[in-house]
């Protein structure tokens, strides 16, 4: 939807899970909105800031040089409180007591669902820029955030296979991502992991320890005496890295430790393409706003700038690349050698 409208002030606020290079999504709207004349104020701690009218202005002095940190300077949070109508409407007034114009929420889904339970009370044109390290929107190929956490997974899992290969040790390192495995998918395929486990590949057939046994008594035979690393998707075995491996030394004859990554995904020097990323998104916002479009998400798509209904970004599923699942689970899989050898023998 777009009437193109005189915009004096926009309100920004980061919100639900933090994710490394919202400070530089922030600094982007900042600046480019100082380009265009209008004022910014940042609502602290997310939704919440909107409704304890929590809130600070945002010029050059206060994000310059903010964009190779992490975390947000204006913070992040979860609210319960403003899900209900009586949030969305106190929500709604604090922005008009503010004189704001249009709302720009930095997020996830969950922060998109609530941009448009803000809609419903307040009438200015709001729009969401892609903030999560999960990567499980649709209509952008990358969050913000989500280049930084594989690249500090992948560094994990490299150092954790320096120990895995000097003690022929299996390791199962736990990664973010709540219900998505682009994470997990591309850590594993970026440190040469021996198995993943993502939501998308037990779909259909929830995975057992018997197969999780199988694959790496399979590898080692292969192998012979060799480290197994293997990346889990949090969420996708009950009791998570460290039963699992538990449950795995009972079964097999060698240590099996597990690792957790958690928070540490979320923080530490954003990559230059989440930097990029931000950087763009930030300044489209602010584009759009004055342009009156209302609703979407600003994403980006082989490299071009689109914007997509901010439910659609939930609603829609980003397809994992088969690609990629192809290459880890067949081409790559180490026991698919044991057969060609088995093969091999034979003839
Ligand atoms: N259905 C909803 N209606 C209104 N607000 C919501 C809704 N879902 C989430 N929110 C708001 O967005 C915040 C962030 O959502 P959350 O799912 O925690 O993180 P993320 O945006 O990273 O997915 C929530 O704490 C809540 O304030
Ligand atoms: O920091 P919390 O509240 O424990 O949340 C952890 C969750 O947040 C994330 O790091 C990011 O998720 P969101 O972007 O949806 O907030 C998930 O990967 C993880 O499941």
């Amino acid at each position: 939807m777009s009437s193109s409208r005189l915009i004096e002030r926009i309100a920004v606020i980061t919100s639900g899970g933090d994710a490394p290079g919202m400070n530089a999504a922030l600094r982007a709207v900042v600046l480019a909105a100082e380009h265009d004349g209008i004022d910014v104020v940042g609502f602290r701690h997310g939704y919440e800031g909107l409704l304890n009218n929590d809130y600070m202005k945002l010029g050059r002095d206060e994000v310059e040089h903010i964009l190779q940190y992490s975390g947000t300077i204006i913070k992040s949070a979860r609210s319960e409180r403003f899900k209900t109508d009586e949030g969305g409407i106190e929500a709604a007034h604090n922005l008009d007591a503010q004189n704001v114009d249009a709302f720009i929420v930095i997020g996830g889904d969950g922060s998109f669902r609530g941009a448009n339970h803000l809609a419903k009370f307040w009438q200015g044109p709001i729009i969401g820029i892609p903030g999560t390290i999960d990567n499980d929107l649709f209509g952008t190929d990358n969050t913000i955030g989500y280049d930084t956490a594989v690249e500090t997974a992948m560094d994990a899992l490299d150092k954790i296979r320096d120990t895995a290969e000097a003690m022929d040790r299996v390791f199962i390192v736990e990664v973010m991502g709540r219900n998505a495995g682009y994470i997990a998918i591309s850590s594993a395929m970026a440190s040469g992991a021996e198995r993943m486990i993502l939501p998308e590949l037990q779909k259909d057939k929830p995975l057992t320890i018997d197969a999780l046994v199988k694959h790496v008594e399979g590898v080692n035979r292969v192998r012979g005496d060799s480290s197994y690393v293997m990346v889990l998707c949090e969420n996708q075995w009950p009791g998570g890295a460290v039963r699992l491996a538990e449950q795995l030394e009972d079964r097999l004859n060698f240590p099996c430790r597990p690792c957790l990554l958690g928070h540490v995904q979320r923080g530490g020097r954003p990559t230059a393409m989440d930097r990029i990323l931000a950087t763009r998104l930030g300044v489209y916002a602010v584009q759009l706003v004055q342009e009156g479009i209302t609703g979407v998400m600003a994403g980006i798509e082989k490299n071009e700038l689109v914007t997509t209904p901010l439910e659609d970004t939930w609603v829609k599923r980003k397809v994992l690349s088969q690609e990629l699942i192809d290459i880890q689970t067949k081409c790559f899989n180490p026991i698919k050698k044991d057969r060609h050898k088995a093969t091999v023998d034979k003839a």
